[in-house]
Order: structure tokens, then C-alpha cells, then sequence
């Protein structure tokens, strides 16, 4: 049943139902139950290979479900539309298309989505260049892509996902490869945008200058969720629950740091 506008906004913005889904032969998400509500910031966290992914994947509709219920906005899946009201991040991937464009360019084009007739007025560039200032790209705005380090890269493909202004935003390890001083200037982006009611899904490996945006972790393993409530405490700088890390400078024989709830 199709909800009224009045209902659609008391729901979760995200509600994923007993998902079920596999990549080729293998069942990667078995039973996840995921919900995200209007303005909250939730991290998928767990080891590698646990689902995260896969999981927001299909939140996205990349994944298809084989089982369960997926709703955005209070809209059966099936029948959802509003795709510019969703920004997504995928994990790793580049700015560059081998076509020469520019920074601007490229954040430019995430905004197209929202622009009317595809011409890109007033108030797109101002959320183009809004967008800029917060990732701290404005100094790049005019380089070509193909010339961007890494996590140059990251924090283009971000600002293109915010220029949209998306109600959510989900971003699979935004961290990725971004140094230090970058992290504080993403962390703060992502400050702005709570401030500013964005619901925020948020696939990370280690909490980080994140932590204090966090309201609620949800931790997967092996495709299914084994915690879902306060962010686990006490995982700092290092990677979450589960994930087994050895320090480089650790003894040889050093039994690998597993700190509970995901190994
Ligand atoms: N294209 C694919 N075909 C088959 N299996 C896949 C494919 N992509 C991923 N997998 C497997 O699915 C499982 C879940 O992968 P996924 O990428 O969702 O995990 P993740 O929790 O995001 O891991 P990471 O922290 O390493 O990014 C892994 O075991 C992975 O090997």
C-alpha cells in the first residue's frame, strides 16, 4: 500500500526487512534487518567481507534482493523514484572517466540530477561551489581530475554527492585513503550536514573523527546483524570490534587484537 506524504514522513528513511541477497553462489547478507530514521547517523561497521557493502548496495538497488523488504522513504522499493533525494558514495572508486573534466565539472554533474532541464541555475552552482568549499576543494575546482591524488579523488566524489543535496546520504568508507587533516575537514562536512537534518549511512571500519557524530552502530558478521544500539565503546583510532589488527611494531607471535563483538 502506497503511504500518504503524512505517514511516508514518520517512517524510516531507510527499512531493510529480513534481506537476503548473494553475489554469484554466495549468500553475503542472510536476514539483516536495517532501519534509519529521519536525521540520525548510523554506522555499518564489521570485519571484511561481513556484508557492509553489499548491504548498502542494495539498499541502493545495485544488490537485488532473493528475500525481505526493502523501503526508502516509506516507499516500497519497487515503487521508488526519488532518486536525488538518496546520495551514495560508493567505496573506492575514481573521479576521473579518462574524458577530461574538471573538479567543478564533475561535482557539477552530481548536481545535473537536481536541476531542472539539465541547466544548472543560481542556486545548483551555489550548491556546487558550497559543496567545493566544504570538502576544501575550491583550490582544485579547475584542475582536471585525471590529475588528483587518491584521496583527492574521494573528497571530489563526495562533494559531487553533497552538491546534490541529498535527504540521505550513504557513503561506504568515506575515510578510505584520506589523510589525517582531510578526515577533520570530511568529519566537519559531515557535521554541517547533520546540523542541517541529513540522515546519514555511514559504512566505516574504525569510528575515527567520526565518532561523535555517531547515534547508533549497526555491526555485521558473516551477512548478519550482531549489534544494533550505542556505537561500541572504547574502539578510538583503532578498526571496530572483530576486526582482527595486529600493529605493525606488535610482537611476532602477538595474538591479533579482537575486541568482541564481531570476531
Ligand atoms: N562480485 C562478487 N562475487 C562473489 N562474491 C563477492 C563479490 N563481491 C563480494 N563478494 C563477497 O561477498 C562478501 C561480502 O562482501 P562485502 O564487500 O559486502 O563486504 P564488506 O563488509 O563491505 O567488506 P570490506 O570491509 O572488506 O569492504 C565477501 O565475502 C566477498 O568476498
Amino acid at each position: 500500500m502506497q503511504s500518504t506524504p503524512a505517514q511516508a514522513a514518520d517512517q524510516p528513511v531507510i527499512s531493510l526487512r529480513g534481506a537476503t541477497a548473494s553475489l554469484g553462489s554466495r549468500p553475503v547478507l542472510r536476514g539483516v534487518d536495517l532501519s534509519v530514521h529521519r536525521g540520525e547517523v548510523v554506522a555499518l561497521l564489521g570485519a571484511n567481507g561481513s556484508g557492509k557493502s553489499t548491504a548498502v548496495r542494495a539498499v541502493v538497488g545495485q544488490v537485488p534482493l532473493t528475500d525481505g523488504e526493502l523501503s526508502l522513504f516509506g516507499t516500497d522499493f519497487k515503487r521508488f523514484r526519488s532518486w536525488s533525494r538518496i546520495g551514495y558514495v560508493p567505496q573506492r572508486t575514481t573521479a576521473a572517466s579518462g574524458v577530461p573534466a574538471t573538479v567543478r565539472e564533475v561535482v557539477s554533474a552530481g548536481r545535473l540530477a537536481r536541476s531542472r532541464f539539465g541547466i544548472l541555475r543560481k542556486a545548483d552552482k551555489a550548491a556546487v561551489e558550497r559543496a567545493l568549499a566544504l570538502l576544501g576543494m575550491e583550490e582544485y575546482a579547475s584542475s582536471s581530475v585525471n590529475a588528483l591524488s587518491g584521496g583527492q579523488h574521494q573528497r571530489v566524489l563526495i562533494a559531487r554527492a553533497l552538491a546534490v543535496e541529498p535527504e540521505l546520504l550513504i557513503m561506504d568508507e568515506p575515510m578510505a585513503g584520506v589523510d589525517l587533516a582531510n578526515q577533520e575537514v570530511l568529519a566537519n562536512a559531515l557535521r554541517e550536514q547533520k546540523a542541517l537534518g541529513t540522515t546519514l549511512l555511514l559504512v566505516l571500519h574504525e569510528l575515527g573523527p567520526l565518532e561523535p557524530l555517531i547515534d547508533r552502530a549497526v555491526v555485521l558478521r558473516d551477512g548478519c546483524v550482531v549489534h544494533d544500539g550505542p556505537p561500541p565503546e572504547a574502539v578510538g583510532q583503532h578498526a571496530l570490534p572483530g576486526h582482527d589488527h595486529v600493529h605493525p611494531h606488535a610482537a611476532h607471535d602477538a595474538e591479533p587484537l579482537r575486541t568482541g563483538l564481531l570476531s
